[in-house]
C-alpha cells in the first residue's frame, strides 16, 4: 500500500508517489489523482486522524480520513469498505474531539508546535499550520521574454479556466485547482513556468537590472534562477551554483524553455569550493535561497512535519550561516546579499540574520517592504520580507536584503 510506504517516512512523499505510478501504469488519471489526493491529505493530518482512529495504521487513516475529513458518510462508503472497516469506520464517526491538544488540532510534531506557538503565540500559530492543512494554489509566473500576463490571462478565459492575476507578483497567475500544465502549449512555448507568488516576489526583492553581475548561490532547478533571469530581461550575467549537478541538470531542461541566455550554470562541491575564488567581489547582486527545514512548504509537503527534527533544524543553521557567509564574499562594494528560506522558524531567519549582521559590520541591512514598493510591488511586511500562507497564501517565506557598504 503507497500510503503504507509513504507514512514509514523513509524518503519523500512526492518520489514514492511518482515510483509507484511508474510501476502501475494501468491507473488513469482519476485514480492517480484520487489516490494522490488521499495520501497527501492523511499526511496533512496525520495526528487528528491517529487520534480518531486511535491508531496508527494506514488502513485505519484512511478510513478515518474518508469520515473525517472528506465528510464521507457510511452510506456511501457501503460499498467500499468490508464488515471490519465499517465497524471502524462507525467508531471514528463517534468519536468525540472536544478534547483536543493544540499540537494535534495544529496536526505537528510536539516539538514543532512548541516552538512555533512560544515564536507566533497560539492563535497565530494555530491559524498558520491549519492554513497548511489544505493543498496549495497551482501559481504560474509569466515568462516576460516571452508574453506577458494579459496574454496569457486571456488564453485561460478562453479555456474555461479560473485562473487570476495574483494579488502582489505582477507576473503571477493563479490557479485555485491544480491542473496538469505540463502538455499545455503556453508552458511548452516557455510563455509561463510553475512558481509559487512568494518565490517571485523573492526575485523581485533581488530586484536584479539590466547588465548586472548576478549570482543565485543555491540554485537548485532554478525557479529563482529563470525568474531572475527574465528579470534582467535575459542581459548582464547570471551565474547558478549548486552542490547538486542533478538539480541543475534540471535547471537546463526549464532553460531551453524559457528563450534565456544569460544564464550559466556551474557546480560546486560545497559553499568553499575553489572554483568561486577568482569570483570574490564581482557580483552586483547574490541570492543565498538556503537549504532549510521547508517548514513554509507544508501545504505541498506535508511529510516534511513529520520528518523534521529539532536536531536536523540545529544542523542546517549551521549550514545556512556557512553558506551565507561564502556567498557574501563574491558580493562587491555596494552591492547587495539577499538570504532567503522557506522556513517559518526564527532560527533558521531572523536568528541567523542577527548572528550574520553581528560577524559582518561591513553589511547593513535593508529595508525589503522599500524595496518592493520600488518594485512596484504593495506589500510591506518590514525589514524582512516574511509571507505566511494564511495571510498571503503563498508558501511561508522569509528573506533580509544587505548592502555591502565598503
Ligand atoms: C531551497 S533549495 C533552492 C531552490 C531554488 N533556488 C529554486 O528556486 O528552485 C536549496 C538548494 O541549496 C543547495 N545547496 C545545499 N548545500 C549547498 C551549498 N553548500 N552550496 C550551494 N548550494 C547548496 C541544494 O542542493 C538545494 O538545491
Amino acid at each position: 500500500m503507497v500510503l503504507a510506504d509513504v507514512l514509514s517516512n523513509t524518503g519523500p512523499a512526492d518520489a514514492k508517489l511518482g515510483s509507484f505510478f511508474r510501476q502501475h501504469r494501468e491507473l488513469g488519471n482519476k485514480e492517480r489523482g484520487w489516490i494522490a489526493e488521499s495520501v497527501y491529505g492523511v499526511l496533512r493530518r496525520k495526528s487528528f486522524l491517529t487520534y480518531v482512529a486511535a491508531s496508527e495504521d494506514p488502513r485505519r487513516l484512511l478510513v478515518a480520513w474518508l469520515v473525517r475529513i472528506q465528510g464521507s458518510s457510511l452510506r456511501e462508503l457501503d460499498e467500499l469498505l468490508n464488515k471490519q472497516q465499517k465497524e471502524w469506520a462507525q467508531a471514528i464517526k463517534a468519536k468525540p474531539t472536544e478534547d483536543l491538544s493544540l499540537a494535534v488540532q495544529a496536526d505537528l510534531p510536539e516539538w514543532l508546535w512548541q516552538r512555533l506557538s512560544a515564536q507566533y503565540g497560539e492563535e497565530d500559530a494555530l491559524a498558520i499550520a491549519r492554513s497548511m492543512h489544505k493543498a496549495a494554489s497551482l501559481d504560474l509566473r509569466v515568462n516576460l521574454i516571452k508574453s506577458n500576463r494579459d496574454e496569457v490571462l486571456a488564453r485561460f478565459a478562453s479555456e474555461k479556466a479560473a485562473a487570476e492575476a495574483t494579488p502582489y507578483a505582477p507576473t503571477g497567475i493563479r490557479l485555485p485547482q491544480r491542473m496538469s500544465i505540463n502538455r499545455h502549449p503556453f508552458f511548452t512555448d516557455g510563455k509561463i513556468e510553475v512558481q509559487d507568488e512568494g518565490s517571485q516576489l523573492l526575485a523581485l526583492l533581488v530586484a536584479p537590472r539590466r547588465g548586472e553581475m548576478i549570482a543565485d548561490f543555491c540554485a537548485g532547478a532554478g525557479g529563482k534562477s529563470l525568474a531572475l533571469g527574465a528579470l534582467m530581461r535575459n542581459t548582464g550575467r547570471l551565474y547558478a551554483f549548486d552542490v547538486s549537478e542533478k538539480r541543475l541538470h534540471n535547471l537546463g531542461q526549464r532553460l531551453k524553455r524559457s528563450g534565456l541566455s544569460n544564464l550559466h550554470s556551474q557546480v560546486i562541491s560545497s559553499e568553499n569550493d575553489s572554483k568561486l575564488k577568482r569570483l570574490n567581489g564581482k557580483f552586483d547582486r547574490v541570492l543565498v535561497d538556503a537549504p532549510c527545514s521547508g517548514l513554509g512548504t507544508l501545504r505541498r509537503n506535508p511529510d516534511l512535519k513529520w520528518k523534521q527534527t529539532a536536531e536536523d533544524v540545529a544542523e542546517l543553521t549551521a549550514k545556512q550561516g556557512a553558506i551565507l557567509a561564502r556567498a557574501a564574499r563574491l558580493v562587491k562594494a555596494g552591492g547587495k546579499l539577499v538570504y532567503a528560506t522557506c522556513s517559518l522558524l526564527a532560527e533558521e531567519n531572523e536568528q541567523l540574520v542577527e548572528a550574520f549582521l553581528a560577524a559582518h559590520p561591513q553589511f547593513k541591512l535593508l529595508n525589503a517592504g522599500e524595496i518592493l514598493a520600488q518594485q512596484q510591488v504593495k506589500l510591506d511586511t518590514g525589514h524582512y520580507l516574511k509571507l505566511l500562507p494564511n495571510k498571503h497564501e503563498t508558501d511561508g517565506f522569509f528573506a533580509a536584503v544587505f548592502e555591502l557598504t565598503t
